[in-house]
């Protein structure tokens, strides 16, 4: 069985970055900017005032000083003509400053009668002007790649970048297997239970700027199942989950070998996501996740979201933090294990019972603890390493 450092190579090996396409700014949030955008102005483009006040020659400002209202200068309204010595520009934030001026003083500083400013605070030194280009000059560069975050997204707004290169969705076709399986809301049989995996990894894969197509649930039959193989056709990426054990009606392995499929392996020392399955199936890269629905939750976050960050052209990476054990472990077996557990204040706790068929563990854990093949016995106290949830 390989490792899975080992796992995760080859299915890194099996995707290669998709295309980019050029989509509107207001729909550019958490996609994955795919080139590098430059400022095609400077922000702000001239001299601006950044308070509400008087322009004036910093020369003449002192206490008492009494000036000329010559004119106004709003946002987006400049002042035309020139400030000369005596005289002061009303002004508002954002206005450009008008010539001759280098200095604001607040309007709070100041006592105005009819055209008349008198300083009747002393202002401080600060001259409540922004230069030209303070904020970013033309030729600035957001760099790519990057997960667009809102704060990305206005800084390209006030680049003047209406349209934005961003990496294609790369699109995931899920297949749920099972004759147990039916969809939440239908009416289960009496041996049935309701597919939950799909619905998990497609929330996952999609917060991750993947493009989900849910495919219908394939029965305990050849037939079946390779029907919904072909269904996936034309997707970058088919996920199974479930059938890919050693049980008479698990037949991912079978169908899939029967179809052509190139092998990349099967099955990875790891607890829980055993019996995980990866190769190329018709040009798309193809894995079968375990179908116990922590196993598939988990090799979600350890073995898809990493081939999804490489398929948008991200550099592919599982983030470890460390925590401090807040009550003792027993000794790991020779799987790496990611077990649930709760981080709070850097202190962790895994939960006690770890079956790989408990989602609502799952959910109420905020953090995969991790332990290596054969870590000792650990006391409460020691540093370990965790997968944020
Ligand atoms: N003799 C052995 N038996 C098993 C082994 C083994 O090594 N030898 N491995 C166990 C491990 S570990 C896992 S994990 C499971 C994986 O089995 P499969 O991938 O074949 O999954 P299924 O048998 O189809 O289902 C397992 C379990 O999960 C439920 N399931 C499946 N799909 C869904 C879904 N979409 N939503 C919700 N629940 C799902 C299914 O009903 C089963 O209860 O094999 C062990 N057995
Ligand atoms: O790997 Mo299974 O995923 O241990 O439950």
């Amino acid at each position: 069985m390989i490792t899975v450092e080992e796992a995760r190579k080859l299915l890194l090996d099996l995707v290669t970055p998709v295309d980019t396409e050029q989509v509107p700014l207001a729909l550019a949030a958490r996609r994955v900017l795919a080139a590098d955008v430059a400022a095609t102005r400077d922000q702000p483009p001239f001299a601006a005032s950044s308070m509400d006040g008087y322009a004036l020659k910093s020369a003449e400002v002192e206490r008492h000083a009494m000036l000329k209202v010559i004119g106004e200068a709003a946002a987006g309204h400049r002042y035309g003509g020139q400030v000369g010595a005596g005289q002061a520009v009303r002004i508002f934030t954002g206005a450009p400053v008008p010539d001759g001026a280098d200095f604001v003083v607040i309007q709070e500083d100041v006592e105005r009668k009819g055209d008349l400013i008198t300083i009747r605070n002393q202002p401080g030194d600060k001259s409540n002007i922004r230069p030209a280009g303070a904020d970013f000059r033309v030729g600035q560069i957001i760099s790519s790649p990057r997960i667009l975050r809102p704060e990305d997204i206005a800084l390209l707004a006030a680049m003047n970048t209406p349209v934005v290169p961003v990496r294609r969705k790369p699109v995931v076709a899920l297949i749920s297997t099972g004759d147990e399986l039916v969809m939440p809301g239908e009416e289960p049989g009496p041996d049935q239970i309701i597919a939950s995996n799909t619905f998990g990894l497609k929330a996952m894969f999609e917060e991750a700027c993947a493009h989900v197509r849910l495919l219908p649930i394939a029965r305990d039959t050849r037939g079946s199942l390779a029907t919904a193989l072909d269904l996936a056709s034309g997707a970058d990426l088919v996920v199974t989950v479930g059938g890919a054990s050693v049980g008479d009606h698990d037949l991912v392995g079978d169908v899939t070998s029967g179809l052509g499929m190139e092998r990349a392996f099967y099955k990875v020392r790891m607890r829980p996501g055993k019996p995980l399955m990866a190769g190329r199936l018709n040009g798309m890269a193809m894995v079968g996740l375990p179908g116990n629905p922590v196993s598939a939750m988990v090799c979600g976050h350890i073995f898809v979201l990493p081939m999804l960050q490489k398929l948008l052209g991200l550099n592919p990476q599982v983030n470890f933090h460390r925590a401090t054990l807040a009550a003792s472990l027993s000794a790991n077996g020779p799987r790496e294990h990611y077990m649930r557990a709760t981080v709070e204040n850097g202190q962790i706790t895994a939960f006690g019972d770890q079956d790989s068929s408990l989602l609502s563990i799952l959910a109420q854990a905020n953090a995969l603890l991790m332990r290596p093949p054969d870590d000792p016995a650990l006391a409460e106290g020691n540093q370990v390493l965790y997968l944020p949830l």
